[in-house]
């Protein structure tokens, strides 16, 4: 950070994925959810740090070098959906031009039969094919994000990370990425999707992680998450709460800065649970870190 402020932007974030499966990471904007996803793909600014390690295919991505990331991880076994897609996008070339270079550098698809490939893979994105000679400039925020899902789908890599896919589209178009997304899963990918939309979460994740202030602090089951007994951090029990179809109540407060977090549980100071136990830092055991979370079974709603 300018000035040597130093910023632990993500903390001890553990979690798997599996081929098939999806995991959808969500939290409030700010708490390091795309630093995650950038690490991962060795795309942190030059001045970043990681430690750790981050193993797809027996390759571990916080070790690889640059040349290892550009030449076999990225796109290959790594496909990205970016959060601004717009500025992944290549100004100078059409969309069918960098879908036909992507299919070239990471597919073994016949000179001839590229063009064809490009609008296939821009069907799957729900890129309209009357768009495909357009330049990123000529295109809504929602056809750019089409686009570079387009993209992250061609070299067909067994983990594809998505940050934000849906924002910016309709309910239409968050319904058909939803679908899309899911379909991907469900062939055999590992899916990581980051998002805000916790409806379109629902309608695909199988687990989902919980962020707050660069900690994972739940994960859980879809299905215990969202219809079951609900989460168990009180965190995660506030997002939902906070949704308008539910409670439509809010947080109280406002998360943290990274660069100045409190001692202790980083939620205690908005947790109506809060005791002195909170002064330490919960740990996370049984799927979620919180010294005094909801019992599972438990179906008192505060
Ligand atoms: N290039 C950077 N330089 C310095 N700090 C950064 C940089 N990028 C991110 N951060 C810090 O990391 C934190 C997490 O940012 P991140 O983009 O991961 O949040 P997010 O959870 O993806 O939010 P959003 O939902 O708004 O996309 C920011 O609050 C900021 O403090
Ligand atoms: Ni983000």
């Amino acid at each position: 950070m300018p000035g040597g402020r130093y910023v632990a932007a993500v903390t001890d974030a553990r979690f798997d994925v599996a081929a098939g499966e999806c995991l959808v990471l969500v939290g409030e904007s700010g708490c390091g959810k795309s630093v995650l996803a950038s690490a991962l793909l060795g795309l942190l600014p030059g001045n970043a740090e990681t430690a750790g390690s981050a193993v797809v295919d027996g390759t571990d991505l916080l070790a690889a070098d640059e040349r290892t990331l550009a030449r076999t991880v990225r796109g290959r076994r790594v496909g990205l959906v970016p959060q601004s897609p717009a500025a992944h996008l290549t100004p100078v070339r059409t969309v069918r031009a960098q879908l036909v270079e992507t299919l070239r550098e990471l597919t073994g698809t016949p000179r001839a039969k590229r063009r064809e490939a490009a609008a296939t893979a821009a069907a799957r994105a729900a890129f309209p094919a009357d768009h495909l000679d357009r330049h990123p400039h000529e295109l809504s925020g929602g056809l750019a994000q089409r686009a570079a899902t387009a993209l992250a789908l061609v070299g067909d890599a067994p983990l594809l990370l998505a940050d934000e896919p849906t924002t910016g589209l309709d309910r239409d178009l968050v319904d058909r990425t939803a679908g899309e997304l899911r379909r991907h899963a469900d062939e055999g990918h590992a899916l990581l999707v980051i998002t805000h939309d916790l409806a379109a979460a629902r309608r695909i994740a199988d687990r989902v992680a919980v962020m707050y202030a660069g900690r994972i602090v739940e994960i859980a089951d879809a299905g215990r998450f969202f219809d079951g007994p609900g989460p168990r951090h009180p965190y995660a029990r506030g997002l939902l709460a906070a949704l308008p179809e539910r409670e439509f109540t809010p947080i109280p407060g406002l998360p943290p800065e990274l660069g100045d977090l409190p001692g202790g549980c980083a939620f205690a100071p908005r947790c109506a649970r809060a005791g002195t136990a909170c002064q330490a830092l919960p740990h996370f055991a049984d799927g979620v870190a919180c010294h005094h979370p909801h019992d599972a079974r438990e179906d008192d709603r505060a």
